[in-house]
């Protein structure tokens, strides 16, 4: 369906290849994983089965690819629309209509479907991905994961042959991204749908792919079994390092495999209280954040309702929810430039006499941008909002200048960007650095600035797990020189690891607040795989298992 003939990719301006004498053929009715570190050409390979790349992206393309008999280099993306659909990572770059149904018809309308098949198939498709009730809405009034969600149901009414998805779960809560991938395995098993797939929450997506497809950075294309391609591979999911420090084989890629497996090792673990996650600290830290009865409503939605929230020193916190839940919307309402109906928000100020610790202290609405940004810094789920100069090294410097480093003592944003994402060049203008890229990029910016207290928004999406357990050590830093880090996120492995607290919203209401093992163990959407696979005992990590086991297991 899909084959590749020694292609070679070369951005202009770039040394070396991004892709160099790729081979590969992808059959009728695969589901095919493509997995690889930030930034070393997972959507440089799905773009190139379309054409995107190199007709929309610039750069040269060697050798041919060829999908259902037709030549990329002679078919434009546009030509090859009846075939390949394309759900790219960030969804509001692809939408070309307005609203929610007008962008469900909008593919369809243009392959010259009859229109009450257009109707039925919108319909199926408003069911598949729970967006009936928004199916009238505007689509810039959406939260990020209705959007994805939207972008994904365009594609699918289409009924394409090949599927092409780069990160389609990445603003998906947990039980939306199960969803969304069962029904795309249902294509590839009922009607013979071609599906490509790049994603970096591996644990989401591994027991589904017959294939995994690997670029281990040096632009070679590695494929094979999953089991096999996961033995040795870099970057692996957790339930792939359990079975590896376990030593199971075959390798389990399901949880139900995994928890056979793992009969013996509970026996073992049974007894043995986990050591903790993270440090528990002796005392808790004094509020630095104090908000209350924050409301936050759009003509007639009400996003959030009346919550209280205390944000300590020294404290990670995870905010978690269903997508449309509210979690954007506090966020941006506690930093101060989002909208609040009604409500208070104090940030402490070390600086001004006697406001620690008291009721008062300051609003950072009505701060200047400049001193509300040493206050509450957030990193927004479209971090390219952020980003507006020419080249990598001028935002940086920027980010110098604001923060005055090294004055301050901190880290520069290169310093930072290099833990993150190593080794981009400073000439590159942000607009070609990779999703995951831009990324490292705000957060370096951000972080540079060091605010009290930092809200991000969703900051794993296009992060490799390298990248994830950088991102932990340097929140880490953040909170031992009290600050407060408030982390919105889906991703249920990174909260596992990373946050000291859950909060748990749903429509607009905090339902949940405690500390992290509490809140996650038991839920069986926001579980990570040691604890579904190890259950009833109350692991969540593979550090955690790892240091228990006994003997040579320790060392694996
Ligand atoms: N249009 C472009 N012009 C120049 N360089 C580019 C362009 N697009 C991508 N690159 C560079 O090519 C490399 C591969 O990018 P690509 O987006 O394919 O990576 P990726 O594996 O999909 O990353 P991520 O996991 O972050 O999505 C990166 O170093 C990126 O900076
Ligand atoms: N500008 C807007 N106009 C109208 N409604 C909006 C607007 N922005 C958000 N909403 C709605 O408010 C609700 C909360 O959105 P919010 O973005 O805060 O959710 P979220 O929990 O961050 O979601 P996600 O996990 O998908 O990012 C959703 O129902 C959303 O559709």
């Amino acid at each position: 369906m899909i084959t590749f003939d020694r292609v070679s990719v070369v951005y202009d301006g770039a040394d070396e290849p991004v892709l160099r004498d790729v081979e590969l053929e992808v059959d009728e009715g695969e589901l095919c994983l493509v997995v690889g570190h930030t930034g070393v050409g997972k959507s440089t390979l799905l773009g190139a089965v379309n054409g995107l790349v190199p007709h929309f992206t610039g750069g040269t393309l060697y050798g041919t690819v060829t999908v259902d008999g037709r030549d990329t280099a002679d078919h434009p993306p546009r030509e090859l629309a009846d075939v390949v659909g394309v759900v790219g990572q960030d969804p509001l770059d692809g939408f070309v209509t307005d609203t929610v149904e007008e962008e469900l018809a909008y593919a369809m309308e243009q392959l010259a479907i009859a229109p009450n098949v257009m109707r039925k198939r919108v319909e199926e498709t408003l069911d598949l991905l729970g967006l009936a009730d928004l199916r009238h809405r505007a689509l810039h009034e959406l939260s990020g994961g209705q959007q994805q969600r939207v972008a994904i149901g365009s594609v699918l009414t289409a009924h394409p042959r090949v599927l092409v998805l780069d990160e389609p779960t990445s603003a998906l809560d947990p039980t939306a991204a199960e969803e969304v991938l069962a029904a795309v395995t249902r294509l590839v098993h009922d009607l013979g749908v071609t599906v490509l797939l790049a994603e970096h929450r591996l644990e989401r997506v591994v027991q589904y792919a017959d294939r995994v497809i690997h670029l281990p950075g040096d632009g070679r294309v590695v494929s094979g079994a999953p089991a096999e391609i996961f033995t040795a591979s870099s970057i692996a999911p957790p339930i792939v390092e359990l079975g590896r420090a376990a030593r199971w084989s075959p390798l389990p890629l399901s949880v139900r495999d995994a928890r056979r497996a793992a009969r013996p090792l509970r026996t073992a673990l049974d007894g043995t209280p986990p050591p903790p996650v993270r440090p528990v600290p002796d005392a808790p830290g004094a509020a630095l954040l104090t908000a209350r009865g924050i409301t936050v409503a759009y003509r007639g939605v009400a996003a959030v309702r009346e919550v209280d929230l205390e944000l300590r020193e020294g404290e990670i916190t995870a905010l978690m929810g269903r997508n449309g839940s509210g979690k954007s919307s506090l966020l941006w309402a506690l930093q101060g430039s989002g909208p609040r109906r009604s409500g208070t928000v104090r940030v402490d100020r070390a600086d001004a006499e006697g406001s620690r610790g008291s009721a008062k202290g300051s609003d950072p609405k009505d701060l200047s941008a400049a001193e509300a940004r040493t206050l509450v810094g957030l990193v927004p789920q479209t971090p390219t909002d952020l980003l507006y100069l020419e080249s990598v090294k001028q935002e940086l410097d920027q980010a110098d200048t604001e923060s005055a480093v090294p004055v301050g003592g901190g880290p520069s944003a290169r310093a930072i960007l290099d833990r993150l994402a190593p080794g981009i060049d400073g000439a590159t203008h942000p607009r070609d650095l990779s999703e995951g890229q831009k990324l490292a990029l705000v957060l370096a910016i951000q972080l540079t600035a060091a605010p009290r207290v930092l809200l991000l928004d969703e900051p794993t999406r296009g992060l490799d797990y390298r990248a994830k357990s950088q991102l932990i050590a340097m929140v880490d830093e953040l909170a031992a020189g009290g600050r407060s880090v408030v982390i919105s996120t889906h991703d249920v492995e990174f909260a596992a690891r990373a946050a000291d607290r859950v909060v748990v919203m749903a429509e607009g209401d905090i339902v949940a607040d405690g500390p992290t093992a509490e809140v996650i163990v038991a839920s069986p959407v926001f579980a990570p795989q040691v604890a579904k696979i190890l259950a009833p005992l109350p692991y969540l990590t593979v550090d955690q298992v790892v240091s228990v086991l006994p003997g040579e297991g320790a060392d694996a």
